[in-house]
């Protein structure tokens, strides 16, 4: 290091010991005021009813009381509210104590007489007289100079308009427990010594954040404030979930006074990822937002009476049953059912629905159909048509009420309900004795009271006994969902409007299966989105950002669904067409690969670089998918992938063998990628008395460090240091190219393959100089 050098790193450690003390200074203050708000939050907990006056003698004391309680409460929650807001800022504090900042600029601003310091990190820190920022945030406006230049012009945007200047310096730190442990000046092109020194890393079983260094293109997904709908093509490891959990961070700090995080939400790939991703936010400060996967909400819609298949089930059906005679059909289906063509069918099917074809369940008490399913329908075909279907329903509905009610009323005096009272419990009649009291009921004629009490207790009988048909109605589950998804396969099969190969087949298999309560996951949506048609569905409002995250793996269908659901909402898809896994299998559009840029408010960004794994693992992985030319390895160096092959069934030894190898190296994370969750099995119960192994299954959700065996599917969007292909020999088909290239891609720095039989066909245009064959 030169003198100057030194001097400068003395110098930028003298700031970095003020700026602590400075942090510890208003950290102590905090926790003081905090002492008092939490002293005072307790002491109201405690003496809550004592400052409450509580009187209900007279109706204008019943409201007295109530407005004393609701006083109270809201003191109460003022108090937790500001509690909470302390501690938040003290952990964010005590996060800055650790590793105050990130990043320098100097910024000349243009007329200015001196060059400003900007020091970056993870939330804004002022000096002791809040003059002056010590620490900007990195989302404010002029941070965006340290992701967007080098030095050298630059320009910011702020509210009032765009500011000039000049950039003279750009350093970066790595801070850790107050100490620089390095410090890097970058020059005109933007250095990536900081990079390489983070990508060089270990994984981890959590996804980090990246503050720090986030690049250029990957600043303008984050900071995106132009268009309603995002959509995000980027190369695997390209950062794409990255970016999306800064831009949530970035979003929630701009837009802070309107915007909190359980109005965002994120659609992610699987169970286990939710866990993977889940402290990115937290180390921003910021708290997660709301987080689910389709599958979940489509569980949630479509209730407990079906058994609605999940994407890996599905994934597994075309991983293994390409010798069954329905899978041709199927995958047709499948690829049919993803198009905005087969919506515009049910479109079509509600519309004619709106005069004749809808199908509802009898009303049916004690064995006894009481409204029928035809005296519902020609109640519904009696209103008025120019109401919406929803509409009409809900006056089916209330319709369907009144009539129930009024058979509670005459059922009381049936001689069951006269059996039943006599069963009932000593409860029942206190309870019952109660409400005449309270009622004032009683008559100074006890033969009056017995008839009184009686008649409670029938009624008590007959609503019970009512109340599932009463909810039934409520939910509208008289209509019958299943028989009318159905009927439009049963139309459909006779429908010579749709030209398709096998339409007939489909039909059948589809009628087959739901028969037998079961919903293929290509019929999810559409029967989800056609039971919205019919019941209507007020759309979500709370809701004002969407993200979704492998895109690919989404249809145009259920895009459109998701929309439909949000209306209001602004939306980030991320995805990767090169890793659409199971439309690859099936040849079906996705949305990322087939949206229509119409509107103005859409915009897509295209990422190309890739940041996870070294370029000797990206030179091999690009070479397995159709245009991975465009795909750019950052400058890091580690072994070629590594192949071996094995005469015929792979050892357990072999495994191991490999594994101890990959630990010896210093990889801590390393996945035994299987093809199916059976082989993962397989795999797992021959090997788990020899090593520390994590099966994981498509319900784990969390995972540790350490080794795993993980199906193909499931391991998308996470990393390993060390990834060993179970056996590349069995990816064969064409179909299957996606989910190849898709596991390849998780290794950040070893990749090795297994091949049993031959090298992988799917490997046809990969140079041997690209991998070592290991004897
Ligand atoms: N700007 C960056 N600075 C540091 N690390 C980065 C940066 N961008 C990406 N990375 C790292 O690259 C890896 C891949 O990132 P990420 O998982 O977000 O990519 P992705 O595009 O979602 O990948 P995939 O589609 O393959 O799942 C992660 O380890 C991430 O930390």
């Amino acid at each position: 290091m030169s003198d100057l050098q030194n001097k400068d790193l003395q110098f930028e450690q003298e700031r970095v010991n003020f700026v602590i003390k400075e942090i510890e200074r208003k950290k102590q203050k905090l926790q003081k005021n905090t002492g008092g708000v939490s002293s005072d939050v307790l002491e109201l907990r405690k003496t809550f009813w004592e400052d409450v006056t509580v009187n209900m003698d007279e109706p204008d004391d019943v409201i007295e009381t109530a407005a004393s309680i609701k006083q109270q409460a809201e003191l109460l929650s003022e108090r937790e509210r500001t509690y909470k807001q302390m501690d938040k800022q003290i952990r964010i504090l005590e996060r800055l104590k650790f590793s105050p900042y990130f990043g320098r600029i100097d910024f000349f601003e243009k007329g200015e007489a001196n060059a400003d310091h900007v020091y970056l990190g993870i939330a804004s820190f002022m000096d002791e007289h809040d003059e002056n920022f010590l620490i900007y945030d990195w989302r404010a406006p002029i941070s965006s100079l340290y992701y967007d230049f080098a030095p050298g012009p630059a320009v910011y945007n702020t509210l009032e308009g765009q500011i000039e200047g000049d950039m003279e310096l750009k350093r970066q730190f790595i801070i850790r427990a107050s100490e620089i442990k390095a410090m890097f000046d970058t020059g005109v092109t933007i250095g990536d010594e900081m990079l390489q020194e983070v990508l060089g890393n270990n994984a981890n079983a959590q996804m980090k954040s990246i503050v720090a260094t986030i690049q250029r293109e990957q600043n303008q997904i984050i900071r995106n404030e132009r268009s309603k709908l995002l959509i995000v093509q980027g190369v695997a490891g390209s950062g794409k979930t990255s970016a999306a959990l800064q831009r949530v961070a970035y979003l929630l700090y701009r837009h802070r006074d309107t915007l909190k995080s359980e109005n965002i939400m994120l659609f992610s790939p699987n169970p286990l990822f939710n866990s993977y991703v889940s402290t990115v936010l937290p180390e921003l400060g910021e708290e997660n937002m709301e987080q689910a996967t389709f599958m979940e909400y489509l569980n949630h819609r479509i209730g407990k009476k079906f058994d609605v298949e999940d994407p890996f089930d599905q994934m597994e059906f075309l991983l293994n049953q390409e010798d069954n005679q329905d899978y041709h059909t199927r995958v047709k289906g499948i690829r049919y059912k993803a198009s905005l063509a087969f919506k515009d069918i049910i479109d079509q099917y509600e519309k004619d629905l709106s005069s004749k074809g809808l199908l509802f369940k009898d009303l049916v008490f004690r064995g006894e159909i009481i409204i029928s399913n035809e005296a519902i329908s020609d109640y519904f075909y009696s209103l008025d048509s120019s109401f919406a279907i929803p509409n009409r329903m809900e006056m089916v509905k209330d319709w369907l009420l009144r009539e129930l009610k009024r058979r509670v009323r005459q059922e009381r005096s049936k001689s069951w309900v006269e059996e039943e009272v006599q069963f009932l419990e000593k409860e029942d009649y206190q309870e019952v004795y109660q409400e005449l009291q309270d009622k004032n009921r009683y008559s100074d004629n006890s033969f009056d009271d017995f008839e009184q009490e009686q008649k409670f207790l029938a009624e008590r009988v007959v609503k019970v006994k009512f109340k599932p048909l009463f909810s039934r109605v409520k939910r509208l589950n008289f209509i019958d969902m299943q028989t009318l998804y159905s009927q439009l396969f049963k139309k459909g099969a006779n429908d010579t409007e749709i030209l398709l190969d096998d339409w007939t087949q489909i039909c059948l298999q589809t009628v087959d299966r739901l028969e037998n309560d079961n919903i293929a996951y290509e019929d999810a949506t559409p029967f989800v989105y056609l039971q919205d048609l019919i019941k209507g569905r007020k759309s979500s409002s709370g809701i004002r950002h969407i993200f979704i995250d492998e895109a690919q793996d989404y249809t145009p269908f259920q895009f459109a669904f998701i929309q439909r659901l949000f209306p209001y909402s602004k939306m980030t898809l991320l995805g990767d067409y090169n890793q659409a896994i199971f439309s690859g299998a099936t040849e079906s559009p996705t949305v990322i690969t087939d949206y229509q840029e119409k509107e103005e408010d859409v915009e897509k960004i295209i990422l190309t670089k890739t940041y996870r794994s070294t370029k000797e693992i990206v030179d091999f992985t690009r070479s397995l998918v159709e245009g991975g030319e465009a795909i750019e390895p950052f400058n890091r160096h580690g072994r070629k992938p590594t192949i071996k092959m094995t005469q015929s069934n792979l050892s357990n030894g072999l495994i191991q063998e490999k594994i101890n190898e990959f630990l010896q190296e210093g990889h801590r994370t390393i996945a035994v990628i299987c093809r199916t969750a059976a082989e993962s099995k397989r795999v797992y119960a021959a090997l788990k008395n020899e090593l520390p192994l994590h099966l994981i299954e498509k319900s784990t959700i969390a995972y540790e460090k350490g080794i795993l065996v993980i199906p193909s599917y499931l391991a998308k969007g996470i990393e390993f240091d060390g990834v060993i292909l179970y056996d590349s020999s069995q990816y064969v088909n064409e179909s299957e190219r996606k989910l190849f290239y898709t596991v390849c891609t998780r290794a950040m720095h070893r990749l090795h393959l297994f091949a049993t039989k031959d090298i992988s066909p799917l490997m046809k245009n990969v140079s041997e100089t690209l991998y070592e064959i290991e004897s």
